[in-house]
């Protein structure tokens, strides 16, 4: 707890926040720099829209110090905790084919392959009452193969349905060391009273622990990948991405190995989490749902693959995930530090401020969005329905925006879009109840996932 606000429900308090305090609420907390919290519209697009070349968002500074601590591994922070004209290198490097649509597109049928044995797989799993029993674990299963397909241009079996007892431990070591590695950030970044910095505490040793587990599990998939590449020397176009680190100029080894585990570590939590969020919303909405499934099955007949050509022509498809974006995003807020000094909401913020931009809390306010709390992707088709409903597009930005936004936009995006046209092809949907989040540095589904899936035919 911190005040009258837990940490876990940090989303929450920051609602409460804006509604006791206003657009602009600053915090200051001992031992920590204070944080300017922006909940209005336009102080947001002000600082999204700053013509910035090297934007600094606030380091997650224990990942800097642990890092620091083991040259062996690191020789820099990463792209996610590096600034300036090391960011832009490592960006300009690293990221360049993950962010071409045209790589993104090409890997379309092995992100459908996989959308497709995500769903014969949860199919398998479920229970006589069409109960999946673990789902938020195969969703990391997902994230993992997923990220696997679009970093090392492999698939390495995490969804196969004969999984060993050996498989489903690792699955449940990777879920507990990503939970507990957000966890540590969310408790270093927001809590109070830092003390980690100057004596190893509990939140560091946690830290550490996870870091180092999830480098051990990921490094070996990593030299697995790396060793076949060498007996190999093939270039598929699944590997466009693996071989465009490989041969990253001016990089150590052990950078593009940590690079590559950073990708895979950011690519796992939010995947699933954002899943469950649209199935969710899906499953919650029947009528969306049917709708959704009508223009699935006009499009292609069930089993076959989904091709570019369909997910263009999927209009509705497409305002159901933006949809998801708005309600309930994975990232709910965007930081910054500012370049220079700012008017925003009425205040004179000087250079150097660390700033929250809540645009999930905008997103959720009647001013933007008529009907804010209510799931209609309608809104996303200028539809009749929604006829002079106030609109603020703008303020959906789940992946960031400027020079800092994420690299894995067009990739998640599409893999997102594919594994919810399969899901509502395969089953009709229901949900029991309503889904409750947590705060881990990300919003996350708080279990049991109680989502039911009838088989379509
Ligand atoms: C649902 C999935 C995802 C969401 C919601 C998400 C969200 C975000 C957000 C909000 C940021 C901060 C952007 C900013 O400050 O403007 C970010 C940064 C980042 N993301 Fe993602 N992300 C997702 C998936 C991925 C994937 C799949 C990858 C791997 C390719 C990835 C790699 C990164 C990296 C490396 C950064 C740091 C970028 C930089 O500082 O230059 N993310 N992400």
């Amino acid at each position: 707890m911190v005040g009258r606000y837990c940490l876990s429900q940090l989303h929450n308090a920051y609602k409460d926040m804006r509604h006791r305090y206003g657009p602009i609420v600053r915090e200051e907390a001992l031992g920590n720099v204070p944080v300017v919290s922006l909940f209005d519209a336009e102080a947001i697009e002000k600082v999204a829209r700053y013509p910035s070349r090297y934007p600094i968002r606030p380091p997650t500074e224990i990942s800097v110090v642990y890092r620091a601590s083991r040259p062996d591994r690191y020789t820099n922070h990463g792209i996610v905790n590096e600034q300036g004209e090391r960011w832009a290198a490592l960006r300009q490097t690293l990221t360049k084919e993950i962010m071409r649509p045209l790589t993104i597109a090409r890997f379309l049928p092995d992100l459908d392959r996989v959308a497709q044995d995500f769903a014969s797989l949860v199919r398998g799993r479920r229970d006589a009452s069409n109960f999946v029993p673990d789902l938020e674990l195969i969703v990391k299963h997902l994230g993992l193969e997923s990220m696997s397909t679009l970093v090392l241009g492999r698939r390495i079996g995490a969804l196969d349905r004969n999984v060993t007892s050996a498989d489903r431990e690792l699955g449940m070591r990777l879920a507990r060391v990503v939970e507990q590695h957000f966890c540590a950030c969310r408790d270093s970044y927001f809590g109070l009273l830092p003390l980690w910095k100057y004596v190893p505490t509990q939140i560091y040793s946690q830290y550490k622990k996870a870091e180092e587990e999830f480098y051990d599990i990921i490094s070996k998939l990593v030299d697995d990948a790396l060793q076949d590449e060498q007996d190999t020397c093939a270039c598929e176009p699944v590997q466009k991405v693996f071989m465009s680190i490989l041969h990253a100029e001016g990089l150590e080894t052990q950078d593009k190995k940590s690079a590559i585990i950073d990708f895979i570590a950011s690519g796992i939590m939010t995947m699933g989490n954002t899943l469950i969020f649209l199935l969710y919303h899906v499953a919650k909405n029947p009528k969306v749902q049917e709708k959704l499934y009508e223009e699935l099955t006009s499009l292609t007949p069930a089993g076959k693959p989904i091709t570019a050509q369909d997910l263009r022509s999927a209009p509705y498809l497409h305002a159901v995930v933006q949809e998801t974006y708005r309600i309930q995003p994975t990232a709910i807020h965007v930081a910054r530090i500012l370049e220079e000094e700012m008017e925003l909401s009425g205040y004179h913020l000087p250079c150097g401020t660390v700033v929250l931009c809540h645009n999930w809390i905008a997103c959720m306010d009647e001013r933007n969005f008529t009907r804010a709390n209510e799931f209609r992707p309608e809104r996303w088709l200028s539809d009749e329905s929604c006829a002079g409903w106030k609109f603020t597009p703008k303020l959906v930005a789940p992946f960031g925006y400027g020079r800092r936004k994420c690299p894995g936009e067009h990739f998640t995006d599409q893999m997102l879009h594919l594994l919810l046209a399969r899901m509502v092809q395969d089953f009709r949907m229901e949900y029991n109840g309503t889904l409750k989040t947590k705060f881990e540095f990300l919003l996350v589904p708080e279990g049991p996932i109680d989502l039911i899936l009838h088989d379509r035919q």
